[in-house]
């Protein structure tokens, strides 16, 4: 008999204390061995509206809850006595009358009243009503799915017991009575509040059980291995329920280079890891690499790698994770026998400088860096031939033949100087594997996953495409423009990575709560084109959840700021937030002090990346935002945002022309928008007055 896991019972198990998990866990290894094995024990729950809910026991006091058919039994629930019958008392397991998604749907009859939470007050500037409490003796509020005709309801999964309430739902009742409803269901309803639009109805299916919402929620597991994986990491739902969406993306045969965008915390990572898996299980002879922006992000892959594959090693020897750097290193030193030495960035311009002050340009040195790096060094230019024929896409300065002659001279001093140290750029390392890869048929992978796509640059894009096989599913891209903090863009057309048709844009955001997301969402626009015209429209996305409301302050003085930001952390440590989940990023190494009087005011212990306290105690994140790429915090704080200091003057003063000052706003924007995504359920940002410009459009009411 198959065996079925639900999602509300991984939920449930990991609240359960550790040692209340490890019974429970062997209990359901047993069922899923044999339910019919004597020393199991099974109650019918009578109250129960469903018969086929039945109880077992796990020890004196826990239950797990199991649905059993003659066709299935199903791992529906698990927790204390008392609780885990209120759990099935309230419920039946049932298909959709018009989707035909298995549900399991909250008995209506059962639930006593819909009320909003009182402790939470609220704003939900994305949606075209207040959510805050009305005040009473109000005006009755207006209704926000009147429009909507039955028929419309039941399209997108809402259950036939629960039309009624969601009919008659005002601003007021909304968030509580979606916590009742089938996900798709509330999706469907939060989409619609927010945008105007009903999301269309999923095509038929003939198998309740492969309808693509029922497998957002329950998974017939193929074996051990799998109940296992699911019950070792509770926490990580996404390891066996993907969204419809991110199914459809990871299942995909794409004809060619394919892109996954969406704001932050709609699960690009998690879709990148099941596309990996996915390919793997595919293909016996595949070899993949899994690779990112930097080496902290690659480790981090790697560990969810290991969640989802069980640790298996046979799996995992199959694929190289490493950031876009490290493979360049290690496979120049594969193919040429050598290490390379890469000069910093600092190095490089150092050498420009000494290569400008024997040449008279007329040029800045500001503006040569900057031609050097975005435009020399990023297109390997070799000559001045090639120098004089370069378009230099998207610089605003025009430069004439004479210009660009006399520039060359520096820039050809710069190649030289390198070349007698034998100094590789980051750009001139992943140039010269890409020239020892590009002609060969054999290449070292047969499929290439790359995550934080956006920040891929001119010479990292080329080399991943000389390195990659040629096949039509070997590149796979995951990322957001919005937060592109590293690069300048670019066509990637243009490099021959076409991804135009296989541009897929995910929609709900799992990490952040409303709140948080409709405000960091003001901080940029709401489609956002790359250089090839692809759109990434960020409308319509919604957040899984519900949460306090953000805090943004503009302090009179440090000592102010201080004092806010410590109430804000004593609050999350009193509601139960432990310290590792809460990080304090500052914009550079200069602010940094800052931060760590926020964390030694409020006892907060905390770990800075130099500190080397990483792993080793349960203590708060204090770092740069350039650190909080790829992470994620129960509570966030995001201080010292003053004028001057966010965006950087340093960064403004740099600024070698009026297309790089634009560029340099979009990045501290984005920068800004990365650190405060990192926020699970509660957000503090703060500066000193007159504070940075980017914090009044966070406060800015949407028009
Ligand atoms: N299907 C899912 N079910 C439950 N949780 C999910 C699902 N997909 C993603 N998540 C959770 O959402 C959070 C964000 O996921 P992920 O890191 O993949 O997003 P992302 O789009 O890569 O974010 P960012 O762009 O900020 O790096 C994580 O906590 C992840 O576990």
């Amino acid at each position: 008999m198959p065996t079925i896991l639900a999602d509300s019972f991984t939920a449930a198990l990991a609240k359960l204390a550790n040692d209340e998990q490890k019974q429970a866990k062997l209990t359901a290894f047993d069922l899923q061995a044999n339910p019919d094995q004597p020393g199991l024990q099974f109650h019918r729950i009578d109250k129960s509206k469903d018969p086929n809910f039945w109880s077992v026991r796990v020890s004196r006091d826990i239950r797990i809850i199991v649905h059993k058919t003659g066709a299935s039994l199903m791992l529906a629930y698990v927790d204390h006595h008392d609780d885990a019958y209120a759990w099935a008392e309230r419920r039946r397991i049932e298909t959709h009358p018009a989707t035909g998604a298995v549900q399991i749907v909250e008995v209506r009859e059962r639930v006593e009243e819909i009320a909003p939470p009182a402790t939470t007050k609220f704003t939900q500037p994305d949606l075209p009503f207040d959510t805050s409490s009305a005040p009473q003796g109000a005006a009755p509020q207006p209704l926000i799915f009147d429009r909507l005709a039955q028929a419309e309801l039941l399209s997108i999964g809402v259950p036939p017991d629960w039309l009624n309430d969601v009919a008659t739902a005002t601003e007021e009742t909304f968030f509580a009575l979606a916590a009742h409803l089938p996900q798709e269901a509330a999706e469907g309803l939060l989409e619609y509040a927010a945008t105007g639009i009903l999301k269309p109805a999923a095509a038929p299916v003939a198998d309740p059980m492969a309808h693509p919402d029922t497998l957002r929620r329950f998974r017939v597991l193929e074996g051990m291995d799998e109940l296992q994986t699911a019950l070792d990491a509770p926490f990580e739902k996404w390891a066996v329920f993907l969204h419809p969406l991110q199914r459809g993306v990871v299942e995909r045969e794409y004809s060619g280079p394919a892109r996954v965008a969406g704001s932050a915390g709609t699960g690009k990572t998690v879709v990148a890891l099941h596309r990996v898996m996915r390919v793997l299980r595919l293909d016996p002879d595949a070899r993949i690499l899994l690779t990112t922006f930097s080496d902290p992000l690659a480790a981090a892959l790697q560990r969810k790698l290991a969640v989802l594959s069980g640790g298996r090693s046979d799996i995992e020897s199959r694929v190289t994770v490493a950031s876009f750097r490290k493979i360049a290193e290690e496979l120049f030193a594969l193919t040429t026998g050598r290490k390379a030495h890469i000069a910093d960035r600092d190095t490089v311009r150092g050498i420009v400088e000494k290569a400008a002050n024997d040449v008279k340009t007329g040029f800045s040195l500001r503006f040569m860096i900057s031609e050097w790096e975005n435009v020399i060094d990023a297109w390997r230019i070799d000559s001045a031939d090639a120098y004089a024929d370069v378009p230099r896409m998207g610089r605003k300065n025009r430069l004439g033949a004479k210009q660009r002659e006399a520039l060359w001279q520096v820039f050809a001093t710069v190649r030289q100087v390198l070349g007698q140290r034998s100094l590789f750029t980051q750009a001139s390392l992943f140039a010269a594997v890409t020239e020892t890869c590009s002609g060969k048929t054999d290449k070292p992978f047969t499929h290439i996953v790359v995550d934080e796509a956006q920040d891929l640059g001119v010479p990292e894009l080329r080399f991943l495409s000389a390195i990659a096989p040629n096949r039509s599913d070997a590149l796979f891209f995951t990322g957001d423009i919005g937060q592109r903090i590293f690069q300048q863009p670019f066509s990637w057309k243009g490099l021959g990575i076409d991804v135009r048709g296989r541009s897929i844009t995910l929609k709900v955001n799992y990490r952040t709560s409303q709140q948080i997301r409709a405000m960091a969402d003001r901080l940029l626009p709401q489609t956002v084109r790359d250089v090839d015209g692809l759109e990434e429209d960020r409308r319509g996305t919604v957040s899984v959840f519900e949460g306090l409301d953000p805090e943004v302050i503009i302090a009179d003085s440090e000592d102010a700021e201080r004092v806010a930001a410590v109430t804000f952390v004593r609050m999350a440590l009193a509601d139960g937030i432990p310290a590792d989940q809460i990080a304090i990023f500052v914009r550079s190494a200069d602010e940094l002090p800052r931060a760590r009087a926020i964390a030694e005011a409020a006892e907060l212990p905390y770990r800075t990346i130099s500190s080397g306290k990483l792993h080793t105690e349960a203590s708060a994140l204090v770092g740069t935002m350039h650190l909080a790429k790829g992470l994620e915090f129960r509570a966030v704080l995001v201080v010292a945002c003053d004028e001057g200091v966010l965006p950087l003057a340093a960064r403004v003063a740099d600024v070698a022309d009026e297309f790089e000052l634009d560029e340099v706003i979009a990045t501290e924007r984005q920068l800004l928008y990365v650190a405060a995504t990192r926020a699970r359920d509660r957000l503090f940002v703060s500066g000193v007055s007159p504070g940075s410009e980017l914090i009044e459009d966070l406060i800015r009411l949407p028009s």
